[in-house]
This record gives C-alpha cells, sequence and structure tokens, in this order.
C-alpha cells in the first residue's frame, strides 16, 4: 500500500503525485519516501481548510490557545525523537536540533504574547457609544517552509496563523518531508479540529499548485530570494491576498577597532559557519581593517576555522558543523568557491567535499578585495567572502552594495563607531558585538531590499496573520444632540 503522506481534513491520505524521497545527507541513507500531492488533492485541502474556516475562527482565543499549548507538551515529551529525526534529514548536529524544537515549544508562549499586544483588542469610550479596534483572520492561508529549519520557521508562521484564526495548508521543503510529517502528526495528537491544518508534500509543481490556488487568502513563504520573487509576480494585481515573503541574504559584517580578538573571531564564526553556513542571517561578506591590528585578526580567524570540527550530527563529542542538506548543494558550494578563485579571489581557507556522495564540506575563507565585479549572489553555505578595507565609509558602502538587507552587524570597541553604522546601514536586523545568526522570536524577523517585503516574521508574525477592524458600536439608536446643516427632524 502507497505511504499516506498527505494530511487532508484530519485523514492521512497517499499522494496521488509524483514519488519522492528525502536522503540523510550524513549518511547517504533513505529518509522517508512517498508521493506528492496532485492538483485535485492540493484543491481538496484548500476546500477543507475552507470549510474549517468560519468554526476555527469563531472558537475563543483561549480555546484555540489550548491546541497549540497542547502542541507544545507534545514537542517537550518528543524532543529527542524528534531532534534526532531533524538531524538524520537535514544533517545539521543534535546540539542544534534540539535547539530548533526548544525554539519551536518556545514560540507559542511568544506567539500568544504577540498576539494580545500587536493584534488585541482595544477599547476606547467615546460619546454615546463605543469605538473598538479588533482583529480578524484573513481565512485559509499557504504556509511554504525552506529545508534549513524545517520544524522551526513553518512553525514560526502556522502557530501564529493558527491563534489568529486562520486555517492552514503546509507545503514543506520537498527536501524536509519527514520533519514536516512528524510536526502535524503532534498537530494530530493535539486533537487540532479536522481541516484546521492540512499537510500537501510534494515538488515545485504542488507548490504551485497550490500558490495559485483561487480560494487561498493568503500566503506566508520562507524560503529563496528567487521563489519569492516569482510569488511576488505570481501575486501582482491580487490586493485581495496577503503575501509575506521571508527569503535570503548577502549579509555583511565589519570589523573595526576590537580588543578581544578571539572574542570577535567566536561571533565571526558564529556568524558565518553556524548550520554549516545555511541560515539566511549568516555572514557572507566580513569587511576587515587593512592594518596591522586587521592582518592579526585575520590569521586568528583562518587557524580557529581551521580547526573546526566538522562530523556526523550524532558524533560525541559533537562537532560544531554537520553536513549540509544534500551532497549536491555540498557540490555547488564548491563549484561557487571555484567560481569566485576564476574571478580572482585568493583562498585563506579552501573549502572541501571529502565525499561526493556527502553533503559534509569544510568551512571556506576567500580574499575577495581583488575581485572587481562580485556577484551579488547568496552563496547558502559556509563560504565566507573577505574585503580589506582602509576607509570606513568606502566599507560600509560596499557593505550596503547589495540588492539584500536581511543582517548585518559590527564588531568594534568603539559606541561611536556603532551609532555611525547603524545610522547608515540598510537591514532588518544590526547587531553589535554580538554574532548576526540567532535572531530572537521575540522580536520582528525580517529583512528589506530582496530579503522580504516588509511584512516582518517572528514576534511580528501576528501582523500579518490577522487584518484590523475599527468600529464605532452604540447599544441603540439615538438621535445626535448637534444636527448636520439641513436636516430637520
Ligand atoms: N529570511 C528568512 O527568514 C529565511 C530565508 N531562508 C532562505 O531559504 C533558502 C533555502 O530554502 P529553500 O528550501 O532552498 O527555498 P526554496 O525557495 O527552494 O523553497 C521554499 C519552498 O517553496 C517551494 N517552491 C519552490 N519553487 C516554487 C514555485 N515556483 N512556486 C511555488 N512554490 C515553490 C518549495 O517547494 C519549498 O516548499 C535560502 O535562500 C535562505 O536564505 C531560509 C531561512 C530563513
Ligand atoms: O523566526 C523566528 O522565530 C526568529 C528568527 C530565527 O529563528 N532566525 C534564525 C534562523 C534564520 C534562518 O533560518 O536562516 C537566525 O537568525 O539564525
Amino acid at each position: 500500500m502507497a505511504e499516506q503522506n498527505l494530511w487532508i481534513n484530519g485523514q492521512w491520505v497517499a499522494g496521488e503525485g509524483e514519488r519522492f524521497k528525502s536522503i540523510d545527507p550524513a549518511r547517504n541513507e533513505v529518509v522517508w519516501q512517498g508521493t506528492a500531492a496532485t492538483d485535485m488533492q492540493v484543491d481538496e485541502a484548500v476546500m477543507a481548510a475552507r470549510h474549517a474556516s468560519l468554526s476555527w475562527a469563531d472558537r475563543s482565543f483561549a480555546e484555540r490557545l489550548a491546541f497549540c499549548q497542547k502542541f507544545a507538551e507534545l514537542l517537550e515529551q518528543n524532543k529527542q525523537e524528534f531532534a534526532a529525526l531533524i538531524a538524520a534529514e537535514t544533517g545539521k548536529p543534535m546540539w542544534e536540533t534540539l535547539g530548533e524544537v526548544g525554539a519551536m515549544i518556545a514560540k507559542v508562549g511568544i506567539s500568544e504574547r504577540a498576539y494580545q499586544e500587536r493584534t488585541g483588542t482595544v477599547e476606547n469610550p467615546m460619546p454615546g457609544a463605543k469605538a473598538f479596534i479588533r482583529h480578524k483572520p484573513h481565512g485559509v492561508v499557504a504556509v511554504y517552509g525552506p529545508y534549513n529549519f524545517p520544524g522551526h520557521l513553518p512553525n514560526g508562521h502556522i502557530v501564529p496563523s493558527l491563534l489568529a484564526g486562520n486555517t492552514v495548508v503546509f507545503k514543506p521543503s520537498e527536501l524536509t518531508p519527514a520533519v514536516a510529517e512528524y510536526t502535524v502528526k503532534l498537530w494530530e495528537q493535539a486533537g487540532l479540529p479536522h481541516g484546521v491544518l492540512n499537510l500537501v508534500q510534494g515538488l515545485v509543481e504542488t507548490g504551485k499548485s497550490l500558490s495559485s490556488h483561487p480560494q487561498i487568502d493568503g500566503l506566508f513563504f520562507t524560503g529563496s530570494s528567487n521563489t519569492g520573487h516569482l510569488l511576488h509576480k505570481q501575486f501582482a494585481g491580487r490586493p485581495d491576498k496577503i503575501l509575506a515573503l521571508e527569503m535570503g541574504g548577502n549579509n555583511p559584517l565589519i570589523v573595526r577597532g576590537v580588543s578581544d580578538i578571539d572574542a570577535a573571531v567566536h561571533n565571526i564564526i558564529q556568524s558565518a559557519f553556524v548550520t554549516s553556513g545555511q541560515r539566511c542571517t549568516c555572514a557572507r561578506r566580513l569587511f576587515i581593517e587593512n592594518s596591522s591590528a586587521g592582518d592579526a585578526l585575520l590569521r586568528r580567524l583562518i587557524e580557529v576555522t581551521e580547526a573546526i570540527e566538522v562530523g556526523d550530527y550524532a558524533a560525541e563529542p559533537q562537532p560544531f558543523m554537520g553536513a549540509m542538506i544534500s551532497a549536491k548543494a555540498a557540490s555547488e558550494m564548491i563549484k561557487a568557491q571555484d567560481d569566485l578563485i576564476h574571478l580572482g579571489a585568493k583562498p585563506l581557507v579552501k573549502m572541501h567535499q571529502k565525499d561526493r556522495d556527502l553533503g559534509y564540506v569544510t568551512p571556506g575563507i576567500l580574499d575577495v578585495s581583488a575581485v572587481e565585479k562580485l556577484p551579488d549572489v547568496e552563496h547558502f553555505g559556509p563560504l565566507l567572502k573577505v574585503y580589506r578595507y582602509d576607509d570606513l565609509d568606502a566599507a560600509i558602502n560596499e557593505a550596503n552594495n547589495t540588492s539584500f538587507g536581511l543582517s548585518a552587524g559590527l564588531l568594534s570597541d568603539s559606541e561611536e563607531t556603532y551609532r555611525y553604522f547603524f545610522s547608515r546601514i540598510r537591514a532588518g536586523i544590526v547587531n553589535w558585538n554580538k554574532p548576526i545568526t540567532g535572531a530572537s522570536s521575540a522580536a520582528p524577523f525580517g529583512g528589506i531590499g530582496a530579503s522580504g517585503n516588509h511584512r516582518a516574521s517572528a514576534y511580528y508574525a501576528a501582523d500579518y496573520c490577522a487584518y484590523p477592524v475599527a468600529s464605532v458600536e452604540a447599544e441603540h439608536n439615538t438621535l445626535p444632540e448637534q444636527l448636520s446643516p439641513g436636516l430637520k427632524f
């Protein structure tokens, strides 16, 4: 019997589309196999969400929250097993995937606070009436997830969507279907009513089928800039549908006058190489002064980078970096490195893929100062490009010389320099003497330019999950004391 891998209207059913599988990139073993949802099954999922929509929105916030809290409890109870599955499907070490499940649990409490604070009800007295600001759900929303945080990032759209009273059709990354299935099974155990959350697995065709479905009221997307731009085009001329886009970055980190070199190098490594460079917030471009202090920092960065442990997700002691998402992604990073070297980049630490069947790469650093036309693309892996600079303004200008604008940082002992940097740099996350990865769920999360469409996620996800309704309400009709000119009663 075919695997029942779609969840539609509270039933597990077999996909009737193309067969596909996910592979453990650290061990080259099959983790999951199944079949994609066809157009007709996507339609069934959307219509199930549509039918469930009114009764879900009619429940009280407390009732909807109780389902989410039950889900969080189940995550806690299954934390180890779930983290092991995320590790197997993504190659990320267990220390990271345990953190990912922790972030999913924390999301419920944070989203509850965000809902109340940003989209709760406000009542204002006025003569003979009351003025209210309330929020209503959009209806049916599609949620698209990336592979790098296959649990946490879709969860960051799903939980606030459900709390606000929307029903959801979830299309996970085709590279991480097992994590999506596990997540949805926990929602099922939490007793979510039929149709409130639906899962459609599949490749790009399934994604297209869902995004073009006339019955969705919104689409919340975390993924690549390319796909996000395609969706934006597709939604052009559709002001009736809400589109929230969280995309990639080509993020800069500038170093200027630091006394503690090891602490600065630690912040650089956490920014550039955590999750094998597969975070949208990762530093891709590092600006180091042309000075003896800059030389010393670069030497130490090279030394520590060369000693980074890369290994199996379950190894003890744990490695800093695991495998990338796939052997293909790893080979593409090596190709990107070769292309940059061809353009004139100088390898300071050369990235290697030891086994072409596995996703492991060692971290790489290139000096690109001499490259004249560096492509403004996101290299989604552990490859850091170094620019040497003489003048801070020139470094900031080059840092801003990108179509993206997700995260940026300054490492410097001078607060004055930070204020100067902060006022000039263009990004949605701007940090000082801290890694530029590891953004908090309790803050807005999103970028400008090609990184997003100003619908920040995380704490501000509440904003795009509901629309405000302004009401003036009085219990009876009363004639005003002062009538408008020209009226006689
Ligand atoms: N700003 C942010 O919050 C974050 C952004 N990202 C970005 O995500 C990317 C990595 O994730 P990927 O899974 O590779 O992203 P992706 O764009 O390839 O896929 C994301 C989702 O969109 C679907 N999709 C792909 N093409 C489609 C189309 N034409 N129409 C409709 N759906 C389509 C995919 O099947 C998947 O479900 C990186 O670029 C990274 O920077 C990752 C994490 C956070
Ligand atoms: O969405 C949230 O709750 C916070 C944002 C977040 O978790 N950011 C992480 C991951 C971003 C990525 O997937 O690349 C980070 O900033 O490291």
